[in-house]
């Protein structure tokens, strides 16, 4: 079992942007989901939990050794999947992850050899070793990454919104390779997909504007809010008349009209019917309810 004990971590950028303030969380083998709207700090905890940048203060600890003293400590069995993977080179899929292999370190030819075969076909991109990962689509292009995150064998891999900008079936096979890889490293997965963190994670983290709003299991969030969320359909020029006197926690349209979900301890009669809590109602209650 790997373990990452992440203390009281603390960033303020220069121009006075707090992105971590205060971060603790304990992190075991399987998903873990993070999720935050755009801003919250989740690309920069992951960049310092890959020793990408130093925290301003705190600690993280990785099986056991001090890695914001030491980042050689986990970044050699660390995969990472950026955001941006950035440019993708006119050269073979193969070719590409040989020279990856060799910038990680994998110093025999014959293990790069076995670990890229054996990568190339779990993510399913076999038949197109030898093609141009230029030529790839968006779904073979994040399976690549996965691929080259997997080199070297890493205890553990952080994924940056991996699935933005694929087609649904293309999303699905990707979090089916996660999944799979998942019960034997710890996985760190950055998303706004609140469904993809539902199917996928263990365990979770809220975060936003640089503070750790909620953390554990999604579906013991999902039992708190049980009784408590209430939604109706309303006309879209009520809505304010709504937000005065219900704590709306999110609005959706549904069929071309406003479908809006209050947090309510007690019913609030006016036409609400009692719904059941879903992870993204844990999500908007996190954010948008005033405690
Ligand atoms: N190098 C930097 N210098 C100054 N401010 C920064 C820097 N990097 C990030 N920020 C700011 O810090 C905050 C957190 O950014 P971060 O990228 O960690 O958030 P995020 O949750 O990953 O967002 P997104 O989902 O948009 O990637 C934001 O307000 C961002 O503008």
């Amino acid at each position: 079992m790997n373990t990452l004990k992440i203390d009281k971590l603390t960033k303020t950028y220069a121009n006075g942007v707090k992105a971590m303030q205060n971060i603790s969380l304990e992190i075991g083998n399987g998903i873990f989901g993070l999720l935050g709207p755009n801003g919250a700090g989740k690309s920069t905890l992951m960049r310092t939990i890959a020793g990408l940048q130093q925290p301003d203060s705190g600690q993280i600890i990785f099986n056991g050794a001090d890695v914001v003293a030491e980042p050689v400590l986990i970044k050699q069995h660390l995969g990472y999947l950026p955001q941006d993977f950035g440019v993708y080179p006119k050269v073979s899929a193969y070719d590409l992850l040989e020279h990856l292999a060799v910038l990680k370190g994998i110093t025999s030819a014959k293990e790069r050899k076995e670990q890229i075969l054996a990568l190339l076909e779990k993510t399913n991109l076999y038949a197109h070793r030898n093609k141009a990962v230029s030529s790839y689509s968006g779904g073979m292009r994040q399976r690549f990454g996965v691929a080259q995150a997997l080199l070297g064998n890493p205890h553990i891999i952080i994924v940056d919104e991996p699935t933005a900008g694929l087609d649904p079936e293309e999303r699905n096979r990707f979090n089916n390779l996660l999944s799979e890889i998942g019960e034997q490293v710890i996985i760190i997965l950055s998303t706004h997909l609140v469904e993809d963190v539902h199917n996928l994670c263990t365990q979770m983290a809220i975060i936003n504007k640089g503070s750790l709003l909620a953390y554990g299991e999604p579906d013991t969030f999902i039992n708190q809010l049980e009784g408590r969320i209430w939604s109706q359909t309303i006309d879209r020029a009520d809505l304010p008349t709504f937000r005065e006197q219900y704590q709306v926690i999110s609005v959706q349209l549904h069929a071309g009209r406003q479908s809006i979900h209050v947090y309510a301890e007690n019913e609030p009669g006016n036409g609400f019917a009692l719904r059941q809590p879903d992870l993204e109602d844990v999500y908007f209650a996190q954010l948008y309810h005033t405690k």
